[in-house]
């Protein structure tokens, strides 16, 4: 499989923050890559680096074989970069805006293809500020994406959508990934990581802390658990039984993270009937990269 991005020991400090750490990955030709972590990560820092904006103090970056901060403008006509919504006059018309990015570009042959493929025809009169955040962000995209790039950078792409509009924008950058296009992506949304990425990197505190695909991620660390609601059980009972691995309790609501969830499962059934303890909602479930991500940050913490 071609790589389209290459990142060797990537670093990044502003001060005494470390916003970047000896991060190391590739990105190949065709996917959506998700850079995921919380805020203050170090995911826009490390995707401003690749796009060329910030000037990595360590560490190599190919991307499409130029070195972003040094060939700038060579990058630029080969990638996209989706601008923020704040970044676009009010009280330009969608029409206006698709125009006047066109004309800087020599290869916009996208544009009516982008119109109807993003469903703008009917926005394309409307001043950019009367916009839903929706219609925006597929505006931005539109702009990004113009002069038919090789890989798009989008930065917290549905940051702010409700989340009928989210899987909208989700669509429409699976279109583009349809189209032959490499998408790299940031986002603090777990469940846009899950359903939209073909790999993710998992960043936290500035360092690489897992590289995947979505499920490879959740297979690898067991964040399949039971769940059950009790006023009677005990969290130190739960923790003591054999193949859990920890367990999280709010009020009478119990996870259980377990390696076996089926013999857990018999060893609580056979404590409740022995005990006359009460069990409610017991569900076995499957873990979602949110958990996946708490798992990280407790063993940070407890680290
Ligand atoms: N220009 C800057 N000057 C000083 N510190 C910065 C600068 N940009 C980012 N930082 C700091 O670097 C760290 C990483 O920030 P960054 O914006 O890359 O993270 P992020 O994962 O994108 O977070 P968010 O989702 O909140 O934007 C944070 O501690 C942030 O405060």
């Amino acid at each position: 499989m071609e790589h389209v991005i290459t990142v060797e020991h990537l670093s990044k400090t502003y001060g005494d923050t470390k916003a970047v750490q000896d991060i190391s990955f590739s990105v190949k030709k065709g996917e959506i890559f998700g850079i995921i972590g919380p805020n203050g990560a170090g995911k826009t820092t490390t995707i401003e680096m690749l796009e060329g904006i910030r000037k990595p103090d360590n560490g190599t970056i190919d991307v499409l074989g130029l070195v972003p901060n040094k060939q700038l403008r060579e990058l630029n006509k080969r990638i996209g970069v989706q601008f923020q919504a704040t970044s676009i006059q009010n009280k330009m018309k969608v029409k206006e805006a698709l125009d006047l990015f066109a004309s800087f570009y020599k290869k916009t042959t996208q544009k009516d293809h982008l119109i109807e493929l993003l469903g703008l025809k009917e926005k394309l009169n409307v001043n950019f500020e009367d916009l839903s955040g929706g219609w925006k962000q597929r505006v931005t995209l539109a702009l990004a994406t113009l002069h038919e790039p090789e890989i798009v950078f989008l930065d917290e792409p549905s940051m702010g959508l409700d989340p009928h509009a989210r899987r909208e924008m989700w669509s429409m950058i699976k279109l583009l990934k349809d189209q032959g296009c490499t998408i790299v992506i940031t986002t603090h949304y777990m469940e846009e990581a899950e359903k939209l990425c073909d790999r993710v990197a998992m960043i936290y505190g500035g360092q690489l802390k897992a590289l995947n695909t979505p499920q490879e991620l959740l297979n690898e660390m067991s964040v399949n658990y039971l769940s059950f609601e009790s006023e009677e059980i005990e969290y130190d009972y739960l923790l003591s039984l054999p193949d859990v691995l920890r367990v999280e309790q709010e009020s009478n609501h119990f996870k259980v993270f377990s390696d076996d969830q089926q013999t857990t499962a018999y060893h609580i059934f056979k404590y409740c009937h022995e005990k006359e303890v009460t069990l409610n909602h017991f569900k076995f479930e499957k873990g979602t990269l949110d958990d996946l991500f708490v798992h990280y940050l407790e063993k940070e913490q407890t680290a």
